[in-house]
């Protein structure tokens, strides 16, 4: 027998989810790119794993793994999708559950979206990481191709928000991957390119660390959100306009965010003995 899993998405960024709450199972590197594979395996931007719970009053411990096998501590869309399937299975109205981030609480909003509390947006150089002590509202030294100044900002996962003219003008696949790799970021870094459409709307197009351009990043609009309301571009509400959809972001006064969105079942099923090394 091989595993189970489920296949579901947030605004198309897509997710294998593998109960292992009753069964064990860390994957090599390797096992999760040969399931993450769009030609290959189920394909998926991220892969998720709920664990046995580890903290009194959770659910569970989500672990989350980008395409290219590499552990990461946030992902909000996944989170939505983690948070959904277990109020489902508890038939709850809200529920907490652990990742390497802290512990986040999903609760059921209007139209059967779903709320996840992603805590607070962290704000020092030491927390995105940067390499070095720079002021994260504007990164000078961090430019390529035209594009400069990104604010920095660590949902549990790093992020450097430009702001531009005209979104849908930058070429992503191009500068994406510089800037996830540049010298700033020790640890890689998620990127936003975001236009400022109203003090409540913005577009954002992302490249992900791991994982390249997805159709959404929940953790990314987060950034977004807090990055635009510290400039002053932006109330402290804001619906965020990615590829795949919209996400509502609240970054509260007590410093919380709150991110509201879709989630979607796709389908179930069961990895062949090939894609699973145990
Ligand atoms: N798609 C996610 C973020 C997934 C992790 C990210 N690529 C990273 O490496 O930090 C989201 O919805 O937040």
């Amino acid at each position: 027998m091989t595993r189970e899993f489920l296949k579901m998405h947030g605004l198309g960024n897509d997710f294998v989810v593998i109960d292992a709450r009753n069964t064990p199972y860390s994957p090599a590197e390797a096992e999760v790119r040969a399931i993450a594979d769009r030609k290959t395996g189920v394909g998926c931007d991220q892969f998720i794993v709920i664990e046995p719970a580890k903290t009194d009053g959770t659910a569970g411990f989500m672990r989350i793994r980008n395409a290219d096998g590499g552990e990461v501590s946030a992902c909000g869309n996944a989170s939505r999708c983690v948070g959904w399937l277990l109020m489902e299975e508890a038939g709850a109205e809200r529920v907490a559950f652990e990742t390497n981030a802290g512990i986040l609480r999903a609760s059921r909003a209007n139209n059967g979206r779903i709320t996840v509390d992603m805590g607070q947006a962290n704000l020092d150089w030491t927390q995105i990481p940067l390499a070095e002590p720079a002021d994260t509202l504007r990164l000078d030294a961090v430019s390529h191709g035209g594009f400069a100044g990104p604010t920095a900002v660590s949902m549990g996962n790093p992020h450097a928000v430009f702001f531009v003219d005209d979104a849908e003008a930058v070429p992503l696949a191009e500068v994406g991957p510089v800037f996830e790799n540049h010298p700033a970021f020790p640890q890689r870094t998620n990127v936003e390119f975001v236009q400022v459409l109203s003090p409540t709307a913005v577009r954002m197009r992302v490249w992900e660390r791991g994982a390249g351009i997805t159709q959404a990043c929940g953790t990314g609009a987060c950034a977004t959100a807090v990055a635009a309301i510290r400039r002053g571009l932006t109330n402290r509400k804001v619906d965020v306009i990615l590829d795949g959809g919209t996400l509502t972001i609240e970054w509260r006064e007590d410093g919380r965010v709150l991110m509201t969105g879709p989630v979607a079942l796709s389908y179930t099923g069961r990895l062949s003995p090939e894609l699973v090394a145990v």
